[in-house]
């Protein structure tokens, strides 16, 4: 297991904003450690379109942007991860290697990716695709209290992540987020990738009761996921090939 980023002695306090893209109704997060000296931030599942947008906030709020994460090799925006080193050179851009995908780093389950002495644990949630993971902010008593969860497409509020594509399994997807979303502690606030009905946040313990897909038995689950009959997104063969090179490759001058 690795732990990425560099930890002080500090006692951490979490910076939190959840900004949104309206085309594609995704949430891109920005985490920062704003107790430490640097403020060393993260953004989690950034778009193209609101780089510009989030590297305002970083620099609004005095923020040392370290990572530009990804949940997952998404199929209806290109990632901001390219756009913002190109802008912001040391920022290093981060995806699971089991998404197939170029990056900086390549996480698997259980690697920590540190922001100062705050840090992200991955948990691999395939399912959605086969590289899908679940960041979640440190155990521990000195990480940040009530826990929070980044669920990418995995979960979504009442919801899930569709199974159609991209190496997409139902079966996989009712494992990974019984055995690694469900099992967290029940006031760990879940964060997704999307929102198509206007929830913002939600927790463990709701959807668990409440999740519409999620709260059935696996093989109802798979029936639903099967009939969801979905059109594909409509970016989709622009935006899987350059999700791939961590976005737009041509504005980066060496490696992604
Ligand atoms: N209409 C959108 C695509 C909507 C969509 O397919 N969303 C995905 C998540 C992004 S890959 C999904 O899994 N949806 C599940 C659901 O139940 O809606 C577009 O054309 O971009
Ligand atoms: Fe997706």
């Amino acid at each position: 297991m690795g732990s990425y980023g560099t930890a002080s002695s500090q006692s951490p306090k979490i910076l939190f904003r959840q900004l949104f893209e309206k085309e594609s109704s995704t949430y891109t997060y920005l985490l920062a450690d704003v107790s430490h000296p640097d403020k060393p931030a993260v953004l989690i599942d950034p778009v193209d379109k609101t780089v510009d947008r989030d590297l305002s906030v970083v620099k609004e709020l005095g923020l040392k942007l370290t990572y530009a994460m990804n949940t997952h090799v998404h199929a209806d925006h290109v990632t901001g991860s390219g756009l913002i080193k190109s802008k912001v050179p040391e920022v290093k851009s981060v995806i699971s290697k089991a998404s197939g995908a170029k990056a900086d780093v390549l996480i698997e389950h259980g690697d920590k990716i540190y922001f100062g002495d705050l840090f992200l644990e991955t948990r691999a949630t395939p399912g959605h695709t086969s590289g899908c993971v679940t960041y979640v902010t440190g155990d521990g008593p000195d990480q940040p209290q009530p826990k929070m969860a980044y669920t990418g497409d995995a979960l979504l509020i009442r919801g899930c992540g569709r199974t159609d594509f991209q190496s997409g399994n139902s079966e996989q997807l009712y494992k990974s987020v019984h055995s690694q979303i469900f099992s967290l502690p029940k006031d760990t606030y879940i964060y997704p990738a999307h929102d198509y009905k206007g929830f913002t946040v939600s927790t463990v313990g709701e959807e668990m009761l409440y999740n519409l897909r999620l709260t059935k038995d696996e093989d109802t689950f798979k029936g639903i996921m099967a009939n969801l009959n979905l059109a594909y997104p409509k970016m989709i063969d622009v935006a899987v090939p350059a999700n791939l090179v961590c976005g737009y490759q041509d504005l980066i001058p060496k490696s992604c």
